[in-house]
């Protein structure tokens, strides 16, 4: 697939240019977002950070021994989302965060999916969605348990881990490189996807597959369609993103800079 800037380059061997993947962190205030996105770009756990930016960071990761530049947002909404098109016009994949800890957390991350599903429903297209039930290390304080995380997932289609962003980094790595390979699935099906658009003229299903993928749910939200061709939307709107300064750097109480070593902020 050509690329031009916020377009996604599909496939690809060793020797061709990265695959570009946008990836959003989505969830409630509190829930761990920033501390997830510094852990993985990182490999830190940094504890204080300003709920009021949102910052998007840049890495070049190898998954699956393909280059891949990925675009994290770490986005702050407020209490539920809003002016949510930055984001989901933006992204290919998205991470769904709450903290095991709290059950409000849990209900926002109901709200961030059902907007996803929606969005998926009006734009007749589908996007990886993980959902990660975060702070697994305060497991004695737990308002969510492990099953109900999972139930909401497989609600939805999506895949489920519970995660801890002051634990080990490999498993944060892994749960950011299995959103990294579910946009890439979608990205490859829609370079191989014929080039017209079937839109819906009669109401749209919205689709929750729940087969099982290693003991998770599995898939994306998708809808079913019929006539109607239209042109064929970009995967990703070519969009420039502002960034502001990072927010490692701009609320880290003591700024370290090796912190930002292995990745740029652009
Ligand atoms: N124990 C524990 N604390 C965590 C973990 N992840 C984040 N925290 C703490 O939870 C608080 C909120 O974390 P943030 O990363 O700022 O959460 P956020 O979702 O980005 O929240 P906003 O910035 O308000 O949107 C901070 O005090 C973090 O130190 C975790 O895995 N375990």
């Amino acid at each position: 697939m050509a690329s031009v800037f916020g377009k996604p380059r599909a496939g690809g061997g060793p020797q061709s240019a990265p695959l570009e993947v946008n990836l959003a962190i989505l969830g409630r205030r509190g829930a761990g977002k920033s501390a997830l996105t510094v852990k993985f770009l990182t490999r830190r756990f940094i504890s204080e950070y300003d709920p009021n930016l949102e910052d998007t960071y840049s890495s070049e990761e190898t998954v699956d021994h393909q280059p891949v530049h990925l675009r994290v947002m770490d986005t702050a909404d407020l209490d539920t989302p809003r002016n949510c098109e930055r984001y989901l016009n933006w992204a290919h994949a998205f991470l769904v965060v709450y903290s095991v800890d709290s059950r409000q957390s849990f209900e926002g991350s109901s709200s961030y999916l059902e907007l996803l599903a929606l969005h998926a429903k009006e734009t007749q297209r589908s996007f990886p969605a993980l959902l990660l039930g975060n702070k697994l290390d305060m497991a004695q304080y737990r308002q969510v348990t492990q099953a109900e995380g999972a139930a909401l997932a497989g609600r939805f289609g999506c895949l489920f881990f519970e995660v801890s962003a002051c634990l080990d980094f490999e498993h944060v790595q892994h749960v950011f490189h299995e959103a990294v390979r579910e946009a890439r699935r979608e990205l490859e099906k829609n370079s191989l996807a014929r080039p017209l658009f079937i839109s819906e003229e009669r109401a749209v299903h919205h689709q929750a597959p729940l087969t099982a993928r290693h003991g998770l749910a599995s898939c994306t939200f998708n809808t079913l369609s019929t006539a109607s061709l239209k042109e064929m939307p970009a995967v990703a709107q070519a969009k420039l993103v502002t960034v502001k300064s990072s927010r490692a750097q701009s609320k880290r109480k003591a700024p370290t800079l090796t912190l930002l070593k292995g990745f740029k902020i652009f």
